[in-house]
């Protein structure tokens, strides 16, 4: 019997490429900074029996039609919008992702997102390598407390649980908001549900950490950041639809809200035009929540082994469908 073919959309580690190479035919995108083109994609996932695909992979009904052969879709990643799962589940394709491997790297990028937004740390960089630094002044680049402020975590998912552990190291008082609420989350950290209007209008940072559902596109709109304390921060670590960043730009230029530090936006990458980067109090990073070295590693290998445990016909062991 042929073996099975394998085609992932970015290029990997030899060591992972080798991994799939052992009993599959394994052929790769050439590029690790480029996305796969639409073009290339269509033809390959039209011959595939696995994919190995990323967050940037727009999998969609259209793209999951050609597909003759394909059993498993494996992302290396937690969050699966990217991929439509009814299609897949219609054709009876496997879907993996990666949960757990990268909450605590995601939950640290998180925290250190919060802490360099509420402590105005990209702006301190910026004087210091534009050569501004004139004296130390009492009031220069002051920022807002961390320690025993609100936070007010809005998925308390597994990331949310995590952020919120490192929150209750600062002494924060921690307030969350799930479609259901966590007694055991509650009893352990101490936590207080809330109800999305309070946790808006009392929360001194507002942590986004739901994924990108049709319920969570924009459920951080206008209406919601107006809601926001005026001192308060807010931080997207999700996705980046599940904030109007039309909405976020004119809060933050209104002083409606103090600051926003954001991973992730509507439309991936951005540019140096964009917006939101004219704004000194937005900290923006390019989508590096999982990017640890060692947690991107795991990711490419639990990626890798989803594809061979559903080549074999297994039930893949983080199935999304
Ligand atoms: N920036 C980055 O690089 C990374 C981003 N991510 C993003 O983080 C997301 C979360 O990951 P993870 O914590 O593992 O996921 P989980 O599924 O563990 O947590 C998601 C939480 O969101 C809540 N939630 C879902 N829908 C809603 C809603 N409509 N309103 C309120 N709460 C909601 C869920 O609770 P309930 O069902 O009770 O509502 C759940 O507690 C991923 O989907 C991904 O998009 C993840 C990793 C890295
Ligand atoms: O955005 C990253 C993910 O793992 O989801």
């Amino acid at each position: 019997m042929d073996e099975p073919y394998v085609f992932i959309t970015r290029r990997m580690p030899e060591d992972i490429k080798a991994r799939l190479e052992a009993s599959c035919r394994v052929s790769m995108w050439e590029y690790e900074d480029i996305p796969v083109s639409k073009g290339r994609l269509e033809e390959e996932i039209k011959h595939a029996d696995a994919l190995f695909c990323n967050v940037s992979d727009n999998i969609d009904n259209e793209m999951l039609n050609k597909a003759e052969h394909l059993k498993v879709i494996a992302t290396m990643a937690v969050g699966y919008n990217n991929i439509d799962i009814q299609t897949a589940a219609d054709k009876g394709i496997q879907v993996a992702h990666t949960p757990d491997v990268l909450t605590e790297t995601t939950a640290d990028l998180t925290f250190a997102l919060l802490m360099a937004s509420a402590r105005r740390i990209a702006e301190g960089i910026d004087v210091i390598r534009n050569n501004e630094w004139g004296a130390w002044a009492p009031f220069f680049l002051t920022g807002r407390d961390i320690h025993h402020a609100r936070i007010g975590i809005i998925g308390m998912g597994r990331i949310g649980e995590a952020v919120a552990r490192r929150a209750s190291g600062f002494n924060m008082d921690i307030v969350y908001h799930n479609r259901s609420p966590k007694p055991d989350v509650e009893e352990s950290l101490g936590a207080s549900y809330a109800g999305m209007d309070e946790l808006l209008t009392t929360s001194d940072f507002v942590c986004v950490q739901t994924p990108y559902t049709k319920e969570t596109h924009h459920l951080i709109d206008g209406n919601a950041l107006q809601k926001m304390k005026k001192n308060a921060v807010l931080i997207n670590t999700s996705r980046g639809a599940v904030v109007d960043e039309t909405a976020l730009y004119e809060a933050l230029q209104a002083g409606e809200i103090r600051a926003a530090g954001l991973d992730v936006f509507e439309k991936e990458p951005i540019g140096a035009d964009h917006p939101l980067l004219t704004l000194p109090n937005v900290t923006a990073l390019p989508h590096i929540g999982s990017a640890s070295e060692d947690t991107r590693q795991k990711m490419a290998e639990m990626t890798a082994d989803h594809i061979l445990e559903g080549l074999r016909g297994d039930t893949v062991s983080n199935k999304v469908v």
